[in-house]
Parts: structure tokens; sequence; C-alpha cells
């Protein structure tokens, strides 16, 4: 399969030394949707503006459609569609308006109104093509971005984030329309979520991203298939000794990979179920105890616990937190 976008040994730093991209490689195979996957702040974005000529990498290369991104920069915005994370459509104009100018800017001339109304048919916006932008909902208003990012026939659409912020409802029509413009158009996507079941559902080979770096990347069944057995989910109730209880966990024959993670114990076992009442012993004789277990086939977000060491909501409370530190530190200045 040909490729369709290459990266190789991105960096990319920020003032304040912050090391947004790290040596990131990925490949992404024409017609496929790739999922960018990684908690907030892992790079995703910093990636997605290098690949559409909006950011330049301190080091590095990275071709899209064959054409070098730091070279060819005008060739690169001809082949691609972009789908920010901020809407830049016109609310004060309806959707079809939106449409035909952004086909006007690529110089579509009269053809910008047959593919308008070809898009608003296919991404179903007929109901509401004719309204208000500011009077659409967070779903028809992705809908729309999508469909603006597709005017002039891109062969490669990049989505940041497409279904933050939405409904499920919302988000699994999405999913549906993307899959559908990747499998019927040949258009390769790729998207950047921070959300485990949407890389899961909707992308054909996922790269997980972490502090700037490609930590693991496959199919999502091969991702998940190359851990052997189920995997253990202990939650530890508040003022457990964690320590007594990891290397209570960790001394039982038949598991494998245990992981503390703040307050969740995790583990690996081949008969996870069976294993169960084993481990709450253990955890008893070890004088501690479990506020809930569960045994769950493996999740992508025990792929990002292999590679990281960290579970995937622990990653995401971090930015989060290191996000608000920022803004706290910025405001007392
Ligand atoms: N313009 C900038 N100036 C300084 N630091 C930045 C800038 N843009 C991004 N960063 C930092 O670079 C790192 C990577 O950010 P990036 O936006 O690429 O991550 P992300 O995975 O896309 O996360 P998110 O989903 O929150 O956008 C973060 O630590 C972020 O704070």
């Amino acid at each position: 399969m040909s490729a369709s976008i290459e990266a190789r040994g991105l960096v990319k730093t920020y003032p304040g030394d912050v090391r947004a991209l790290d040596g990131l490689d990925i490949t992404v195979g024409a017609g496929t949707v790739f999922g960018l996957l990684g908690p907030n702040g892992a790079g995703k974005s910093t990636t997605v503006k290098i690949l559409t000529t909006l950011a330049r990498p301190d080091e590095g290369t990275a071709l899209v459609e064959g054409i070098d991104v730091l070279r060819r920069p005008d060739q690169v915005r001809h082949v691609i569609g972009v789908v920010a994370q901020n809407s830049g459509s016109d609310l004060g104009a309806t959707g079809r308006e939106n449409l035909i100018l952004q086909g006007r800017l690529y110089g579509m001339g009269a053809a910008a109104k047959t593919r308008a109304d070809e898009l608003i048919e296919r991404l179903d916006l007929t109901e509401f093509a004719g309204r208000m932008v500011k009077t659409y909902s967070g779903g028809m208003q992705r809908r729309l971005d999508v469909a603006l990012g597709l005017m002039h026939r891109p062969a490669v659409l990049f989505l940041d984030e497409p279904t933050s912020g939405l409904d499920p409802e919302s988000r699994t029509a999405l999913w549906r329309e993307v899959s559908r413009l990747a499998g019927d158009e040949g258009l390769t996507v790729l998207l950047t979520t921070h959300y485990l079941e949407e890389a899961d559902r909707l992308a054909d080979h996922v790269a997980i991203v972490d502090r700037g770096r490609v930590v693991a990347q496959g199919t999502p069944d091969q991702l998940k298939g190359g851990l052997h057995g189920d995997a253990v989910h202990l939650e530890l109730p508040a003022g457990a000794d964690l320590d007594a209880a990891r290397r209570a966990l960790a001394s039982l024959p038949g598991v494998q990979e245990v992981r503390l993670s703040g307050r969740s114990l995790s583990a690996r076992s081949d008969d996870a179920a069976g294993m169960v009442p084993v481990i709450l012993a253990a955890l008893q004789q070890a004088g501690t105890s479990a506020a809930s277990v569960t045994v769950a086939r493996p999740s992508l977000d025990d792929v990002y616990l292999r590679h990281t060491g960290r579970r995937y909501h622990d990653a995401e409370a971090d930015a989060g937190d290191e996000a608000e530190a920022l803004v706290t530190e910025g405001a007392g200045r």
C-alpha cells in the first residue's frame, strides 16, 4: 500500500523549553483512516500543524502525497483539507453560502455551487443548509466543518479532535460519515483524538502518542492482541497501603504486568476471572482490600498503560492539572 503521509523524526520545541514533539514518526497508508491517539498535550495538534504547513518543525521531514511540507507548502495546501478544532465558518451566513465561499477561495468558480450541493447531500446537511450557521447545534456545525474541508476535493483530510464536545449521538453520526468518506472516495483521513473509543471504532490504524513520541502503533486489534490474557483492574480504597497491595498481587503465580497508577492497580492473567478470589485473598492477607474489581478484555487503555506505565485517564487528569497550573501562573503575573 502506498503512503499518503510520511513523517520522520519530527521535533518541535516551544518557548519555555516545552518539547511538544520529540522525534515523532508516522506512516499513513493511502485511503485509510489513521488515528493519532493521546492525552491532552501529547503533541497531536502540533503534528497536524506541521503536516498542514501551519508550523515548521525544528528537526525532521514530512511528505504529504509525496510532497515535502517544508519545501512545497503551497502545493501541499492544494491536496489537503483541514478541519481544525475551532470552526472557521461565518456564523452570519448559511451553511450553503459558507461552502460556496470556500469553493471560490479555492478558485472553483461556478463549479463551487454544484460541489456545495453534492456535499450538502452527502453529509446530510439538506435540512439546515439554508439556515444561518449561528443557529446550528454542535453536531451540525461539525458536519459543515467536514464539508468545508472537502470542498476542493482534497486527497487527505485532517480532522483535529473532530468530535470533541459532541453528544454521543452526534459523535456516532460523524464516525459513520468519516468511515464512509474514506471507504467510498479513497480519501486518506488523519484524525487526532483523545477518546480511546473513537480511535478503536473509527481508525484502521492507530498511533499512540505520549510526550511527543509514538509509543505504539498498529491496527486496534493488533495493539490489543499484543497483550495476552485479560486485564484485571482493582480500585483500592483511600488510605490503603498501595505498595503492599502491589507486592501482594505481583507475588501471585499466573499474574503478570502488575502496575499501580494512582489508586488503580492493574494486572494481566490468562484466567483473570478465575484469579479474582485468589487476588482478593492475597490483598486481605497483605492487610488491605479492594473497593472494586473488574475483569475485561484488553482495551486501548491497557495498551497505553503497557507502553507508558500510566493509566490513560490519569495522564488526561495530569494534563488538565498542568494546563490549570499554567493558567493560574499566567493570571498571577
Ligand atoms: N504555541 C505554543 N506555545 C507554547 N507551548 C505550546 C504551544 N502549542 C502547544 N504547546 C505545548 O506543546 C505541548 C503539545 O501540545 P499539542 O497541542 O500539540 O498537544 P495535543 O496532544 O494536541 O493536545 P490537545 O488535544 O490539548 O491540543 C503541550 O505541552 C502544549 O502546552
